[in-house]
């Protein structure tokens, strides 16, 4: 495995942005209790500024787990705009439910429980795409999905370096789907695409016109 981030240079990261909000921390630390992979604070905060540089009125998630990527498009996007998030997992949609209640985001989102690569097909004019499912699947959810983005719709990706394992060539089937799902990406002369090296590499591309 090869390390994406110096530690000593995350820990700096960290640092800098401490999070007083108690719904952040409280998913931060479900998270650390069940050792559940969340994008991360420093990934949240990319997701916040993107979503209020694009301004979408439809971000749709795949692979939502309780809620947590969900929050940062939530707390960034419009009040006339609205998240789509996505979950196999009946038990982390009520959990996001209850947090969205709670912070009074919850009229912004849309909570749906099932495959999310059937769910997505339910969504056209698509003005940010967050991909965040198994990582197999990822081809297979921008070749579902693409048709379905709006004019200069972003497309996230997460876990793009997958531990560094892409760049190691290992051929298991989660390596293999992301990188197959890079390089398709990148060949696509429709797109701009690039990937930022933070936490566990976020690959980001934009749609021309
Ligand atoms: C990496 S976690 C997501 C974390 C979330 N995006 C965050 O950062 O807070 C992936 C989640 O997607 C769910 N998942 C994976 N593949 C899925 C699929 N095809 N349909 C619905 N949910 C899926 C998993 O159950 C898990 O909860």
């Amino acid at each position: 495995m090869i390390a994406i981030t110096d530690p000593r240079i995350e820990e700096y990261l960290m640092r800098l942005a401490p999070e007083e909000d108690p719904y952040v921390q409280e998913m931060e630390q479900l998270a650390r209790e069940r050792r559940f992979p969340i994008v991360d604070r420093l990934v949240g905060r990319l997701l916040y500024l993107l979503t209020r540089l694009r301004q979408p009125q439809l971000v749709v998630e795949l692979g939502s787990g309780f809620g947590y990527s969900t929050w940062w498009f939530a707390r960034a996007i419009s009040i006339t705009g609205k998240v789509v998030m996505t979950d196999h997992d009946q038990e982390n949609i009520d959990y996001a439910r209850r947090i969205f209640q709670e912070t009074g985001l919850a009229d912004r989102i849309e909570f749906r429980v099932g495959n999310a690569l059937t769910i997505g097909r339910d969504y056209d004019n698509i003005d940010l795409l967050f991909i965040d499912v198994d990582k197999q699947d990822y081809r297979q959810a921008a070749e579902i999905m693409l048709p379905r983005l709006a004019k200069n719709a972003l497309i996230i990706a997460d876990n793009a370096l997958w531990y560094g394992r892409v760049a190691e060539g290992n051929d298991d089937p989660e390596t293999r789907g992301i990188a197959e799902f890079n390089r398709f990406m990148f060949a696509r002369r429709d797109f701009f695409t690039t990937i930022l090296p933070l936490r566990d590499g976020v690959l980001l591309s934009y749609k021309y016109g």
